[in-house]
This record gives C-alpha cells, structure tokens and sequence, in this order.
C-alpha cells in the first residue's frame, strides 16, 4: 500500500519533472527562434540602411559638386574691369559676342569698364567663350538669333553676328543670308529707336577674287553672286548697302570695319579655316591639306589688333569702310611650313583640289586705318601663332578628357537638304 503510494507519488513528480522540462525546453526554443529572428531582422535592417545610404549618397554626391561650383561662383574673380563714370560708361550691345571675335572684344570692352550685352545664337558661339563674366553686375548673355527683332537699350551696337568660316556659311547658305540681311536690317532698325551708333563687321570678302592688289577701300570689288561663297560674299555686301541707307535716309551713325583673315585663341577647333585646320593637324600629327598648289596668299593679323582697330574706329568719325588687316602676306604653302616648324610636327604636306571660287591673292591696303585711327596691327605672325597653338593643345587636353576628339572640317558643301530658320 505505502509502496504503491509511493510509486504513484514519484511518478506524479516525475510528471510534472518531465512537463517542467518540456515547458523549459520549449520556453529555451522559442527564446533562441526569438534570438535568430531578432538578429535577421536587424542585419536585414543594417543591410538596407547600408543600401538605403548607398544610394542616398549617389543622389547627394553630385548635388553636393553642384553647390561647391555655386559657392566658386559667387567667391568667383572676374578679369580686373576699370571704373568708368557714369558719363564715360557705355551700354554696348556686341551680336556675336559669344563667338571668337566677338567674346576678344567682349573682354576688351568689358575691362575698359563698359556696360556689355552678349547677344549669340550659338551656332557658332560658345557660352564658354564668355563664361568668365557670367554674374557680373556690368555682364549680361542673352540666347537671341538677331533674325528675330530685338529691344534693348543701348548706346553702341557692335554687329559681328554671322558665321565667318566658309565651310560654316556654306552649310547653311539661306541661314546666313538671313543673318547678315534680316539680322542687320533689325540691328539698323533697333540703333535707329535708340540713337545706338552701328558698327557692321564686314569681310575682306566683299573684294571677292580681287583684280586689284593690294586691296583698298576704294575696290569694288570682284564677286560671283551665284558661287557657292555668294551667300556671305554678297550678304555682307547688302549688309554694308543697308548701313549707308539707314545713314542716308535716316541719319544711323554707321562704322563698317572690312576684316581680313584673322586667327588666335577661342577660334574654333572644328571651324575649317586655314589657321584652324594647320595647328589641329600639326598637332595631332596628321597631314596638313592644303587646297589647289597652296600658291594663293592670305595676310594674317592676330585677333588683339583686330579688337583694338575695332573700338578705336567705333569711337572715331569715321563712317566710310575702313580695312582692319595684317598686310604681311603669304602664300598657303608657305603658312603650312611655318605651322609644321612651330608645331614641331613631323606630318606631311597634302595637296587636295581647289576650293571653288578660292580668292587667289588678298593682302589689306591700311593706309586709310593708319592715317584716320592711327591703327596697326603691332603682333608678330609667330608670337600669335604660337599663342593659338598653346591654346589649341590645351583644348585637345580639355576635349580627351571629354571623350571627343575633333576632326578639321573639310571645305566641302553639305548635300542635301540643310534646316533654315
Ligand atoms: O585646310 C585648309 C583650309 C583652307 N585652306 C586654304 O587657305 C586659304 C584661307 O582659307 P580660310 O578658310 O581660312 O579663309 P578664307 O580666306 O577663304 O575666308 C575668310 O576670309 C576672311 C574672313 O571674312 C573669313 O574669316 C573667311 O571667310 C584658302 O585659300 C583656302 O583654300 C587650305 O589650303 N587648307
């Protein structure tokens, strides 16, 4: 009896032994489940805060680059620019201004003190030519085509707008007589609202293939109005017309500056001119192509004389043509030879065909610059030269770096049907 008690009394124990160590075994599974759990979801949490902050910092990285550049714009220096009073201080409109002429005499006019706009389509312009006055109190860009009519006010208007290179005014023949025709009328029209003085950038051009040489102002010149340079040739010939009309008719103060072949800094790589194409091949070791025997001559003059004969006949009395010209002439062969010499290129000379209606010789008469502006150009062919091909290594640097490598533009016609607006 106290036997069989006994039994049922340890295997009661036993029982609830065995059920104590059930409910700990269980009660210790479910703490570990529980502790496996908690450490997932918290390296699933660290792991997507990781991710989480991965991809946060690819959207702030390049914000934050945005906010040095901005910080470097408002610390930014500009070019040491003269106080002018307000007498002597001048509102000038340059059309073109972003281009490579246009952005020299926008530095120049710029430093002298000037209040500046900046008027460029960008077709053959570059926001980077002027980038470095973008903020200041005396600056201001404006993105216009001067076909379309403009109203600003202003006290002088420097009229460059047009594309100068023959392969750029060839491309798009309707477009650039647009440019030089509309575009004038409206810059005519505008300075004649204003009182604004004009003065057109006119071209060497209008001599056409001369028969008088040297060329002065009195030429007139010797051009085919239906060759395929026609389109800037006789462009900027009617652009000079409408000048003396606006003057005669309606009393527009006019200057017309005939620019020869000008080269340095800011001339675009891919322009196609002589200049241009000689140092880019020269400097990639490419052969320098010359077009037809090389024999025809051009005369050269740096762009810094030719922003200096600019302003000063701006500013003078005289409203008749006036050629802005280096008259040291030479012949294409000849230019190719000194570029290869400068460059230290050991490229060879190619000969390709003649460029159609190619003036054969062109070299200023500036006698007229130098008696009523008492201008000359004053830099040396090499020391501009070597100027621009410093400048031009630099930008082959700035464009690797960029993945883009120019090529020179042949001097050929576009086939096909060309966008004009
Ligand atoms: O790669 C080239 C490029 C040009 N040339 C030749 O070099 C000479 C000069 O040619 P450019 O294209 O530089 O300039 P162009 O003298 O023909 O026209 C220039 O005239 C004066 C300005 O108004 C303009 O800048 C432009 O129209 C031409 O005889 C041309 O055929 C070459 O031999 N090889």
């Amino acid at each position: 009896m106290v036997k069989s008690r006994m039994r049922r009394l340890l295997t009661a124990i036993n029982r609830r032994m065995m059920k104590l160590l059930i409910a700990l075994a269980l009660i210790a599974y479910v703490a570990s489940v529980w502790g496996n759990f908690v450490n997932m979801s918290r390296s699933i949490q660290e792991n997507g805060e990781q991710k989480m902050e991965k991809k946060i910092e690819e959207v702030i990285a390049p914000l934050r680059e945005k906010i040095r550049d901005l910080e470097k714009s408002f610390t930014q220096k500009y070019p040491p620019v003269k106080f002018l009073s307000e007498k002597d201080r001048k509102r000038i409109l340059i059309t073109g201004g972003a281009g490579f002429v246009g952005s020299h005499l926008t530095d120049k006019l710029m430093m002298d003190g000037h209040e500046v706009t900046v008027v460029d389509n960008f077709f053959t312009g570059r926001k980077r030519n002027v980038e470095h006055w973008i903020g200041h109190e005396n600056f201001e860009l404006i993105n216009h085509d001067v076909v379309e009519p403009l109203y600003i006010e202003v006290d002088q208007i420097y009229h460059l707008a047009s594309p100068a290179s023959p392969p750029n005014y060839m491309y798009n023949p309707i477009k650039t007589l647009k440019t030089n025709t509309i575009g004038t009328l409206n810059m005519l029209g505008l300075a004649k609202r204003v009182g604004a003085r004009l003065l057109l950038a006119s071209t060497s051009e209008v001599y056409g293939d001369p028969e008088v040489h040297p060329q002065n102002e009195d030429y007139w010149g010797h051009v085919n109005p239906i060759g395929p340079r026609a389109c800037y040739d006789e462009g900027k010939r009617v652009a000079e017309t409408m000048c003396y009309a606006y003057m005669k008719q309606e009393g527009v103060e006019v200057r017309v500056a005939r620019i020869f072949n000008t080269f340095g800094p800011r001339m675009h790589m891919n322009d196609g001119r002589v200049v241009s194409n000689f140092v880019l091949q020269a400097l990639q070791g490419e052969p320098l192509t010359v077009y037809g025997s090389g024999s025809q001559t051009r005369a050269f003059q740096y762009v810094s004389d030719l922003v200096n004969g600019l302003v000063a006949l701006m500013n003078s009395n005289v409203s008749s043509p006036v050629n802005l010209g280096n008259p040291e002439e030479h012949t294409i062969l000849e230019f190719a030879r000194l570029i290869k010499h400068l460059v230290g290129s050991g490229g060879e000379i190619q000969f390709l065909s003649e460029a159609q209606d190619d003036p054969q010789r062109r070299k200023p008469d500036i006698r007229k610059a130098k008696l009523l502006l008492g201008w000359e150009p004053v830099v040396p062919l090499e020391e501009g030269l070597n100027k621009t091909i410093h400048y031009f290594s630099k930008e082959l640097e700035y464009q690797a770096n960029n993945q883009y490598i120019p090529k020179p533009k042949p001097a050929r016609i576009k086939k096909g049907r060309t966008r004009h607006n």
